[in-house]
């Protein structure tokens, strides 16, 4: 595996580069995008935040419009930001091409119908093969933390549910937080897992919480005034699953923010020195 570099530009002292490479999981050339702090010149490897956009994102979003750049100089936090989906023109889309499935909106689980699951296995590719290759090939640790927006706050939730020995701590930002009742999360899952609705629990964060026995730092935020709040969002079900499991989740509302990068760049410095917290434990 290996990594062809697209771009790098310097920004507080670190690098943004980003990075292009062929995915053995999802059959097509990715691209991702990685801020390295500038505590990379000091040899010793720095622990990794793993972010998930939302729909309709690709790599640069976050790292445009997030502002988090300067305080993860500052704390020294290495951050890497995938693509919301499998790309390229073999790979199938909305026929209508909505923007709230396939290209854009993999969700973060592993497809298992025709014809998604040939490409969209995002969830292996963002928990072990872009982790794999980010430690074979860049200055970090086997430290990991996972954050993210929307449909990936839905993403960052499922990979610490189902996978907690790999990260340090997890946070979000208005979360899908139950997939399986809202109408982006049954459209999606119907075509990636298929008509049978029983086997959706293992990729909805509420379900899987209720159910969880090892439990990490948890911190969700979500705007008030988020136009997708009620529909698609609902922290309510993630708030009565960790209240049920004794899960330790903070749960925020936050007055008047929406749903969009603005509410983001308002908390990211907090999310990421939560991050920080858990990773240098
Ligand atoms: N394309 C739609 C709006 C889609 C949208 O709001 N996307 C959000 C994530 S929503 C849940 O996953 C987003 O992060 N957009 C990218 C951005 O840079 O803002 C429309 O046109 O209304």
């Amino acid at each position: 595996m290996s990594l062809q570099q697209l771009s790098a530009n310097k920004v507080f002292g670190g690098q943004h580069v980003r990075y292009e490479h062929q995915s053995t999981v999802l059959n097509c050339s990715m691209q991702f995008a990685v801020y390295l702090p500038p505590q990379v010149e000091l040899g010793k490897p720095l622990p990794v935040l793993y972010w998930l956009s939302g729909l309709t994102c690709n790599d640069e979003n976050f790292m445009q419009k997030a502002g988090a750049l300067k305080a993860a100089a500052e704390l020294g936090l290495v951050i890497v930001a995938p693509d919301t989906s499998p790309r390229g023109a073999s790979v199938p889309d909305d026929p209508e091409g909505a923007w709230d499935f396939g290209l854009g909106a993999g969700f973060y689980v592993n497809a298992t119908q025709a014809p998604w699951a040939k490409h969209y296995q995002m969830y292996d590719y963002v928990v072990k093969e872009l982790p794999a290759l980010i430690e074979k090939h860049l200055p970090v640790s086997d430290k990991r933390s996972i954050s993210g927006h929307s449909m990936g706050g839905h993403g960052a939730l499922i990979c610490a549910l189902r996978e907690p020995q790999r990260y340090q701590s997890v946070s979000a930002f208005a979360p899908v937080c139950q997939p399986t009742q809202c109408p982006w999360g049954e459209k999606a899952f119907s075509h990636y897992l298929g008509a049978e609705r029983e086997t959706w629990g293992e990729w909805d964060a509420s379900v899987l919480m209720a159910q969880a026995t090892q439990h990490l730092p948890m911190l969700v935020d979500q705007g008030d005034a988020d136009n997708f709040l009620v529909e698609q969002l609902k922290p309510a079900a993630l708030q009565d699953a960790a209240k049920r499991a004794g899960y330790p989740l903070t749960s925020r509302l936050q007055p008047g923010y929406d749903h969009s990068y603005y509410f983001i760049a308002s908390f990211i410095d907090e999310h990421l020195r939560f991050h920080a917290q858990a990773l240098k434990a």
